[in-house]
Formats: C-alpha cells, structure tokens, sequence
C-alpha cells in the first residue's frame, strides 16, 4: 500500500513549434490503497498523465511521488509500478503461465516461488484453467485479467489501469467492471484508473478526478461530483442521461428569488440562501437533474405548466420530454400513472434543494460551501 502524490504537473509537447498543454498543473493526493479514477473526454490528457506516472512519458515540470519517494528520475522498471495497458502486448509464443511469469523468470526467481505466487494470482483473477492457452486464444476479458494478473505479480505499490474496458462489449465490460472491484477490495492496492467513461468511474473510484484540456476541475468522491459539482462542465459530464441545463436570469420579488428562463416561459421560486449568491437581474446557469423534476398533479406552490413534446415509457421508467423555444428539458419519473402524448399539459415542479446554478462567465458554481455527503 502507499500514497501516490501527484505535484503541479505539467506536459507539454511540441507540435510545429506550438506548444500542446496536455497536463497543466495537475495536483493530486491518493489515499493508501484508494482506488482513483482519471476522468474526461478524449483528448484531456488523462493517458499522458498516467504514462507519466509509469515514467513512460517525460515530466515538462512537477513531481511524482509513491510516499515520500521521488519517481521522476527513476526508469519504469524501478518505480515499483504495475502496469495494464488495454492493448498490451503478450508474447504470443508463450502460455498465459509464461506470459505471467516472464519477468520473474528472467531474474531466475526459483519455480517453487513462481509456481506459488501465479497460484495465488490465478485464484484471485479466475485464470486455473486459461494458465495452459495460448494468448491468441483468449477473449477480450480474459486478455485483460491476464495483464492485470502480469501487473500484479510485481507486487506494485501501485496498479495503473488504461481504459481496461473500453473494447469489452456489454455485459462482459460490466462483469469485468464487478472483478476488477472485487480485485481492489481483496488487494487493497492503491489504483489509478484512466477511463472516459463516467459510469465507469463511478462504478469502481473511491475519488474521481475530473479532467478538461490537462486542467483538474474537480476531485472528489462519486457523491460528491454527482450531487455537488463544482462547474458547469462537472455537471454536464457527470450523469446519464445528462443534467439540464439552461440559462437564467435572477429577479428579486417581495423577499424571494426567482429565476426566470430566457425565454420567459419558465419562472421559479429558489430557496432563500441564494440570496446571498445571486445577482438582481444577472444571468446564471441553471442546472438539474431529470430525477430531480417531477410532474405533480394538484396546484403545488410553484409548479409550472408546461406542455409535452415527446413521452417515453422505457419500462423501469418514463422520459418525459419538454422543448421551450431553445431549452430543452428531460424529466425522468417512475411513476407508471404517467402515460402522456405529444401536447399534454403538465405541472412540473424542481426540487429545490438539488439544484445547480452556475456563473455564466466562469462556469463555476456560485456557492462553494462543501456538502458534507
Ligand atoms: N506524443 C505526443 N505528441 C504530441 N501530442 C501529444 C502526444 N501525446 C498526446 N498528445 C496530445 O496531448 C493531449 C492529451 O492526450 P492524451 O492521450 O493524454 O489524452 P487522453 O485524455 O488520454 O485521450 P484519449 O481518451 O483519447 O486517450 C492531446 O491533445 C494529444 O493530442
């Protein structure tokens, strides 16, 4: 177990004499053992990030260290890091056993030792009966319980993970998804994980580190960056299907807040403590949830009439659909008593305790207090 500290780092690299910011200033602190995840869309410099820590990629600027050890000048093999990369190479020839021992046999560690420590491997990844095959023989899953299996049995200090479930398909990157869970409880070897997969990272991180264009715009747990997002962009990432979000401006009625959509048509009442971070008459961005719009049915204080564009019924539950001019908004309700057409009126109402608003200059979130989850 150890900590993994990541200290303002920076890569650039060089394209035509223009300088690309993959990573800019990124600084992150694992716990011992912590599973983290390395979040954002392609591009954001999520691989160059983790490619530094293994020491495969040059540091522009900035540290990275396993506990109080300095890895930056240090060559991969001795920064006592496992590795798993989607797409890493086995050696075709050779057995999974082989494949998973080449290392140790190559510093002639003794059978006995290896024979005991692929055992132990083979009954946490599930490998007994894959040890004999030839790796052109496995499936995408079992490919990657390999690596991960070659990764591991360097005893890291820490395990890096690179999109290991991006080419598996459906219910085999979900059962995966389960293993490599099951697989940090057992070991409770501190993890990095690089995916741009949302659900991915929410699924498997105790922290997630939400990336855009190299820059860090969020770290915190799952809870936190779903129910607490600190800008406009967390917010849109995060959830699926995604949060609405629209822009607004502040009115100040009798004592109460109120946020009026652009085009009018959308007026509501929002809880007293925004007092103190809205501006009379300044525009925002509004966010919310489509589990957090419901539709009621007698006259709630504050409800709006609006009228349905498109109704879904996927089963476990409704989309209800609702276009206003050039905003758009999804309401997502379990109830089966909804079954509406094109045109229907309906009263939605937001919970107001769940909603997100944001400065519509810097995306940030306009009240930064910390919500204890
Ligand atoms: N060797 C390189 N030379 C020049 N530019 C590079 C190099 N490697 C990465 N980049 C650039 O750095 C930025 C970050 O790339 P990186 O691969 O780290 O992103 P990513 O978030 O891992 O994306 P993906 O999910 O698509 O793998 C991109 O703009 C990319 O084009």
């Amino acid at each position: 177990m150890a900590k993994l500290t990541l200290k303002n780092l920076n890569k650039s690299f060089y394209k035509n004499r223009e300088a690309i910011h993959a990573v800019s200033d990124l600084s992150i602190e694992t716990k011992d053992g912590e599973f983290v995840a390395l979040l954002g869309p392609s591009g954001c410099g999520k691989s160059t990030t983790l490619r530094m820590i293994a020491g495969l990629e040059d540091i522009t600027s900035g540290e990275v260290l396993i506990g109080e050890r300095k890895l930056n000048d240090l060559h991969p093999k001795d920064r006592n890091i496992g590795l798993a990369f989607e797409n890493y190479a086995m050696y075709p020839p050779l057995s999974v056993y082989d494949n998973i021992s080449f290392n140790m046999r190559a510093k002639n560690v003794p059978k006995e030792t290896i024979k005991k420590e692929i055992d132990k491997m083979a009954s946490l990844l599930d490998l007994k009966d894959l040890l004999a095959m030839n790796p052109s023989a496995l499936s995408g899953g079992q490919k990657q319980r390999v690596n991960i299996a070659r990764a591991l049995i360097r005893r890291p200090e820490v395990l890096l993970l690179d999109e290991p479930l991006s080419h598996l398909d459906g219910k085999v990157r979900q059962k995966m998804r389960t293993e490599i869970k099951h697989l940090h409880n057992e070991i409770n070897c501190t993890t990095i994980i690089v995916t741009h997969d949302q659900l991915e990272a929410m699924a498997l991180a105790d922290r997630i580190a939400i990336i855009k264009d190299g820059v860090l715009q969020q770290f915190g747990t799952p809870l936190e960056v779903f129910n607490h997002p600190q800008n406009e962009f967390v917010a849109g990432f995060i959830g699926e299907p995604p949060m609405n979000i629209f822009t607004v401006f502040a009115t100040f009625k009798e004592g109460s807040v109120y946020l009026v959509s652009k085009n009018g048509k959308l007026r509501f009442n929002v809880p007293d403590k925004y007092k103190d971070y809205l501006e009379e008459g300044k525009e925002y961005r509004f966010g919310i949830r489509p589990t957090d719009i419901s539709v009621v049915t007698d006259d709630q204080p504050y409800s709006t009439e609006l009228n349905v564009t498109v109704f879904e019924n996927v089963g476990e539950e409704c989309r209800i659909h609702i276009k206003i001019e050039e905003d758009n908004i999804l309401s997502i309700v379990s109830e089966e008593i909804y079954k509406l057409d094109t045109g229907d009126g309906i009263k939605i109402k937001f919970d107001s305790d769940r909603i997100h608003i944001f400065d519509v200059n810097t995306g940030e979130r306009v009240e930064k207090q910390k919500v204890l989850i």
